[in-house]
């Protein structure tokens, strides 16, 4: 069944997508031509490369690599790391109109990452006062939502005030000027004071969202004070319910699976490649997935996209700079169909 048939985007739109939420700066350790920090403890680590992070930041950048038109809604510091992300996003082609600078010497989150060995690796967040939680609903502009066929919350955005209202109050304005919600839960377990508050926003924004994607964990978390151990499938028919027309659970190394509202399920594996770290997997996977989903495509196949872009992603020492173009991702399925079989990914 065609895709078209499931999320109709109003193409009349002139952005594709707008992303709000959480941008950091990430300190990874360096991994070039010039300096290779091998697998080792953060504490050991001498050089760092900088790069923009944060994964609505990072899937900006990978959905504009694929040729879409994006714009970010957010806050960052008033100082040179607020403006090396205003600089990186337009250098990118994203659209920077609708980033404001906090006002109160807010900074933005520094996280520096640790690459431990193929299968672990962590991140050290320093967030407190963070500036894209200074988002508020005077930043939120209806005019500039309209523009748009489709708006991306992550779910950081919501842990607190003023950046949960702004968020609420796009959503709101978002579904009466016909722009469909995808809900990134993307949930990161700092700035969050409790697991209810959690259930409680998430489930509030993933009721009106069309597409929603997270993991098992961030399922549960979401689903904590509606019905706690819920299976996949009881899930997505719940979420279907409430009007998602494409609900995707992901599992890791064990795959994921796309639901859709028609009740039919779509499931696909990770390319097998030796991982440099484990983040910045879900955004290359969300950046792939919605490009299929906004050309067009089959479901099946705007997964296996995904999953290629997420493998190429785990595989690379960074998350934005790295974030492959459309050929590159069909190059790596070409490759790696050739070494492992064409259904290497497809369950
Ligand atoms: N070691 C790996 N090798 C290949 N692919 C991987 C690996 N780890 C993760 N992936 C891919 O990345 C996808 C997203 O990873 P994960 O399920 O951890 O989501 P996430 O928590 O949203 O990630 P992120 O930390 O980027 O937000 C997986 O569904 C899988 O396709
Ligand atoms: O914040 C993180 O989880 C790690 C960041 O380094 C990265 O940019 C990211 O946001 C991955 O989703």
């Amino acid at each position: 069944m065609d895709i078209l048939s499931y999320i109709k985007f109003d193409q009349s739109k002139e952005f594709d997508l707008l992303l709000l939420g959480r941008v950091a700066i990430d300190f990874n350790p360096a991994y070039n031509d010039q300096v290779k920090e091998e697998f080792k403890p953060l504490k050991k680590v001498h050089m760092f490369e900088k790069f923009v992070g944060g994964s609505p930041a990072n899937i900006a950048v990978g959905v504009t690599k694929h040729g879409m038109k994006a714009g970010f809604i957010g806050t960052v510091s008033d100082d040179q790391f607020g403006e090396y992300v205003i600089d990186y996003f337009n250098e990118q082609g994203i659209d920077t109109s609708q980033i404001s600078k906090a006002q109160h010497g807010e900074k933005l989150g520094l996280t520096f990452t640790e690459m431990l060995s193929s299968k672990e690796s962590n991140i050290l967040m320093y967030r407190n006062q963070a500036a894209d939680l200074q988002l508020s609903v005077d930043d939120i502009d209806e005019d500039y939502l309209k523009r748009s066929k489709a708006l991306l919350i992550s779910g950081t955005a919501l842990a607190e005030s003023p950046s949960r209202e702004a968020v609420i109050k796009a959503v709101m304005l978002a579904k009466r000027n016909n722009v469909k919600i995808i809900f990134d839960i993307d949930y990161r377990a700092y700035n969050w004071k409790n697991n209810d508050d959690i259930s409680i926003y998430y489930s509030m924004i993933a009721k009106e969202s069309d597409i929603i994607m997270g993991s098992r964990e961030e399922f549960d978390l979401t689903e904590k004070l509606i019905q706690p151990n819920m299976s996949d499938n009881e899930s997505a028919a719940f979420w279907h319910s409430c009007g998602a027309e494409i609900v995707v659970i992901k599992h890791g190394m064990k795959g994921s699976t796309a639901y859709t509202a028609d009740q039919q399920q779509f499931s696909i594996k990770p390319f097998p490649v030796e991982a440099r770290k484990g983040f910045g997997g879900g955004d290359g996977y969300g950046s792939g997935f919605l490009y299929g989903l906004f050309e067009g495509w089959e479901i099946i196949d705007c997964l296996e996209f995904g999953s290629a872009e997420a493998s190429m992603m785990v595989k690379s020492n960074n998350c934005s700079d790295s974030l492959p173009t459309t050929q590159e991702v069909k190059d790596f399925i070409t490759l790696e169909k050739e070494i492992y079989g064409e259904m290497i990914a497809r369950i």
